[in-house]
């Protein structure tokens, strides 16, 4: 017969990857498992799509945004994103994005002259994002996308803090989270705040939309013979030192094997074609 042992204190050792009722944190689930999507009336999408992609982060440069150029901000391109986005999220895939700045404002043209130390320069220009944020959320919202902005730095009257699990939490529900401000730190650009904020909320694929097919061998606005290339690794955009992305933002992404699509985003159907994984541009990493 087994002795009946009684003991005054237990030292249970569970260590992190113990089975001992750990249940994994969504919160900071693989890339690729993520919560059950909920529709924006907070009903779980249980029929998640079976798309390359579940949870995407999109970059919208400044400079795209600017269209012709003609204005700070061309509203037909901020009505065509709305709409692509909102045929996409129907699907029930994720979609979080970072906008850029430089159609209103590029710290990095501005440092030194007029007496502007880099920094200031920064900041202004880190608010030119918030700016375009603004802009964007009122015309997703303006056809129905439920929609909200966060700041990397605190402006609670126009937009909520950066809060990762808040943002998490608004993804799931079906809303479109639009990451304003860029990192909120200067010497820094929104190629980097878009790798950073896609390895925090466990996004699958930063898709880069820009004005040009993706990435060629040569600038295609100087040389009309530049060629496109369909796959890039990293190593070949660092080596070959195309102008991308910049260095910390494609080293953050080789670094947590984040893939990145570099795509036009003026050619109609292209940004929902990205987003579904659709061949598209020019796709770095992603092994
Ligand atoms: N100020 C905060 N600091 C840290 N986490 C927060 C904060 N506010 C909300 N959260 C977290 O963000 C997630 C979503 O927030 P919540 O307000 O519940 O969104 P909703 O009600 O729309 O689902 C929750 O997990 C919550 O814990
Ligand atoms: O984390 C960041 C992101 C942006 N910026 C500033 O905001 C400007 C606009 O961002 P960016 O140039 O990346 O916009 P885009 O090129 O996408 O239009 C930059 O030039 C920087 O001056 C910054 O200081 N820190």
């Amino acid at each position: 017969m087994t002795q009946q042992r009684s003991f005054r204190r237990l030292v249970i050792n569970c260590s992190a990857s113990s089975e001992l009722g750990s249940s994994p944190d969504p919160m900071n689930s693989s890339r690729h498992n993520h919560m059950p999507s909920m529709d924006p009336f907070g009903m779980q999408m249980n029929d998640k799509p079976s798309y390359k992609w579940q949870r995407v982060l999109l970059k919208v440069s400044g400079e795209a945004l600017a269209g012709d150029q003609s204005q700070n901000i061309d509203p037909k391109i901020t009505m065509s994103i709305a709409r692509e986005v909102a045929s996409v999220t129907r699907l029930g895939i994720e979609v979080a994005i970072v906008v850029g700045g430089g159609n209103i404002f590029r710290g990095s043209s501005w440092a030194g002259s007029s007496g502007l130390d880099r920094s200031s320069a920064d900041y202004i220009g880190m608010l030119a994002t918030v700016m375009n944020a603004i802009f964007l959320q009122a015309t997703m919202e303006s056809i129905g996308i439920p929609t909200r902005v966060q700041t990397a730095f605190r402006m609670s009257e126009v937009a909520e803090p950066y809060i990762r699990r808040r943002a998490v939490r608004h993804l799931e529900k079906g809303r479109v989270v639009i990451f304003a401000a860029g990192t909120g730190n200067p010497f820094f650009t929104t190629d980097t705040a878009a790798a950073l904020r896609c390895a925090e909320i466990n996004a699958e694929v930063v898709l880069k939309a820009t004005n040009v097919d993706g990435v060629f061998d040569d600038d295609p606005r100087r040389n009309p013979n530049a060629r496109l290339h369909d796959t890039l690794t990293y190593q070949e955009v660092t080596s070959k030192d195309l102008s991308v992305m910049d260095m910390t933002a494609i080293t953050l992404c080789q670094e947590n094997n984040i893939p990145v699509v570099v795509f036009n985003l003026n050619k109609p159907g292209n940004i929902s074609k990205a987003i579904k994984g659709e061949r598209v541009g020019t796709l770095i990493g992603g092994t």
